[in-house]
């Protein structure tokens, strides 16, 4: 059964279960002080109707700053303390949040923006630090009051106690009335505040394209929009606040006006004392003042309550792919690098036919094999399911004779070394970006990757050569310098299996071929799977695998399929007729 929101909230807390019981603790002892007060303030009262003395005054007054100034510093401490908690529970759940979109697969971060996760992981965090903060104290403040006041006021004076909190159901009633609505628009101001920081993030992502198609003026409208709703939306929940809050707080101060009208008369007619009377007061007082802010608390636990359903929907997408419990361990010094297909089928979820169909191969350790085909026809799924970043059925593909399913995802992807055609790179050193996968990797390792990737020689032109930082995502480097760079971070890991999705897309014919020679000899030689529409390319490798419509349509090396009537003779024929234009 899904947790309620409340189970959620508690099990944020849990790891800090003694900090949040202290806090509470103490907060009960400061209220328990803040009853006492009154009761020697009217004692005090009546005292001094007898005898008028000095000396009598200035003890109680001693008595009375000494108290104040303990209840002073334990409401420190407990502010402290509970806020404290607010803090280690962002700092927890900002943590969780990361490491588990880390878990999830890319076709998450497609179907989710950006700017959304952001806010949620920033906005959404912040709102259940204030509820855990702000509203825990508080709504703990309120109930202690509530239940040590009420009953040494009733002590006193049981109809005057009633009458003057005959008001307070009035104002439950105003906040049940309004949590509905106040729910709804907060979720309102989160949603809209989402909204415009997915179209900034998307904005600055892609602003060299905003400019080539002279979009400013149009993006400038679609933000201007957003900023719109989220104003309307903000100014919404304001008012909604704005009605409710000093409504409470008037209604608060009206139970003080009652107990002063009704107060008087008793003790004209001598049924209350000056001292009861004034104790009475103290006491109404101290409820005033929890109970006007209590809209304020509403208003963070409802702003709390929303994010949590938000941070929670982030936790329930758990990875589709993932290690499963039988699966082995398979070190990469053991894996040969052999792969093979035994009627491989993955069908896109939502769609009506698989991209990849019944597909079944053998590709022998060291072996360079190249995938070709027209565009869609299934290349880049082959490819993302051998590292299994999709979701693959269970005995349909194998490494080195194991199941790739009941291999240990780690291992698998240590052994499988993917890259695909758009080059991340992080706006770090250019030496950095090679050595991701292998952090502390020295420069000899790291120069020598950069070679069998064929971009050495350019990094040693740059202004700092390996120091130089590439800035967001590589925009300083041409694309196929950047391909290269992601080739060359690949290559230091040293994986058995390479695979290269269309990754030397940008680098020229010649360039690509002395790269997959390098990587056919020697110790570097590695099973390489080569996806390209580069035909010239592809006829260097060793054997070349034909797809159509997600089938495999022809298999074999360049010389015996080029002079067959087939799909791939007329790639190569179109690719000639290319060379021939150009
Ligand atoms: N995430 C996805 N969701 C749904 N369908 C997809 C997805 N990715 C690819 N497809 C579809 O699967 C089919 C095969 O796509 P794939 O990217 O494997 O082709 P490809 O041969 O690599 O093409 P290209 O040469 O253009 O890179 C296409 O029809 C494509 O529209």
């Amino acid at each position: 059964m899904a947790k309620s929101r409340l189970q959620y909230l508690t099990s944020y807390l849990k790891p800090h279960r003694r900090q949040v019981i202290f806090g509470i603790g103490i907060l009960l002892l400061v209220n328990i002080l803040s009853v006492w007060i009154p009761l020697i303030i009217g004692d005090v009262v009546e005292r001094l109707k007898i005898t008028f003395n000095q000396g009598i005054i200035l003890r109680y007054v001693v008595l009375i700053l000494a108290l104040a100034t303990v209840m002073w510093a334990i409401r420190m401490a407990s502010r402290v303390l509970i806020f404290g908690v607010g803090r280690k529970v962002e700092f927890d759940l900002k943590q969780r949040i990361f490491e588990h979109l880390l878990s999830l697969e890319p076709a998450y971060f497609a179907e989710n923006t950006i700017g959304d996760l952001i806010n949620r992981a920033t906005s959404d965090v912040d709102n259940i630090r204030r509820l855990l903060g702000f509203a825990v104290l508080s709504l703990a403040n309120i109930f202690f009051a509530y239940c040590l006041t009420v009953p040494a006021m009733l002590r006193i004076s049981i109809r005057l106690t009633l009458v003057a909190l005959a008001i307070y159901p009035v104002m439950m009633l105003l906040v049940g009335t309004f949590s509905n609505r106040l729910r709804q628009e907060q979720l309102d101001v989160q949603q809209s505040l989402s909204d415009l920081s997915t179209l900034i993030q998307e904005d600055m992502s892609g602003v060299g394209l905003i400019k080539i198609y002279a979009q400013e003026t149009n993006e400038q409208q679609a933000f201007s929009k957003r900023n719109d709703e989220l104003l309307k939306a903000n100014l919404a929940l304001a008012r909604t606040r704005n009605t409710l809050f000093p409504l409470l707080g008037g209604l608060a101060s009206l139970s003080l006006a009652i107990i002063l009208a009704l107060g008087a008369r008793n003790i004209a007619t001598g049924t209350l004392t000056v001292g009861d009377f004034v104790t009475l007061l103290l006491y109404v007082n101290n409820l005033v003042f929890p109970t006007a802010l209590l809209g304020f608390t509403i208003t963070s636990y409802q702003r709390g309550e929303v994010s949590v359903d938000r941070i929670e929907a982030i936790f329930a997408a758990q990875p589709k792919v993932a290690t499963a419990a039988t699966a082995l361990s398979l070190p990469v010094t053991q894996v040969r690098g052999r792969l093979q297909a035994k009627g491989l089928t993955y069908q896109y979820p939502d769609t009506d036919t698989p991209a990849i169909h019944d597909i079944s191969f053998i590709i022998e350790p060291g072996e360079t094999v190249a995938l070709v085909g027209p565009i869609g026809s299934g290349k880049s799924t082959l490819a993302k399911a051998l590292p299994r970043i999709l979701e693959i059925p269970q005995g349909q593909l194998f490494i080195d004779d194991h199941d790739v399913t009941q291999v240990m995802l780690p291992d698998l992807r240590r052994a499988i070394a993917f890259v695909p055609q758009d080059s991340f790179l992080f706006s770090t050193k250019v030496k950095n970006n090679l050595r991701y996968g292998v952090p502390l990797a020295e420069m000899p390792e790291i120069e020598q990757a950069a070679k069998l990737a064929q971009i050495q020689s350019e990094i040693l032109n740059f202004p700092n050569q390996y120091d130089t930082v590439v800035g967001e995502r590589g925009i300083t480097l041409s694309g196929g310098q950047r391909q290269r760079t992601a080739l060359g971070r690949a290559l230091l890991i040293d994986a058995p299996i390479l695979v290269l999705d269309d990754a030397l897309s940008s680098v020229d014919n010649q360039t690509a071929t002395q790269i997959l020679d390098n990587l056919s000899y020697g110790t570097q030689r590695k099973t390489v799977i080569f996806i390209t529409h580069q035909m010239s390319a592809a006829a260097n490798c060793d054997r070349i695998i034909v797809m159509d419509q997600g089938h495999i349509v022809q298999t074999g090396n360049h010389d015996s399929l080029v002079t067959h009537p087939g799909l791939y003779q007329q790639l190569w024929n179109q690719h000639k007729l290319k060379e021939v234009l150009q």
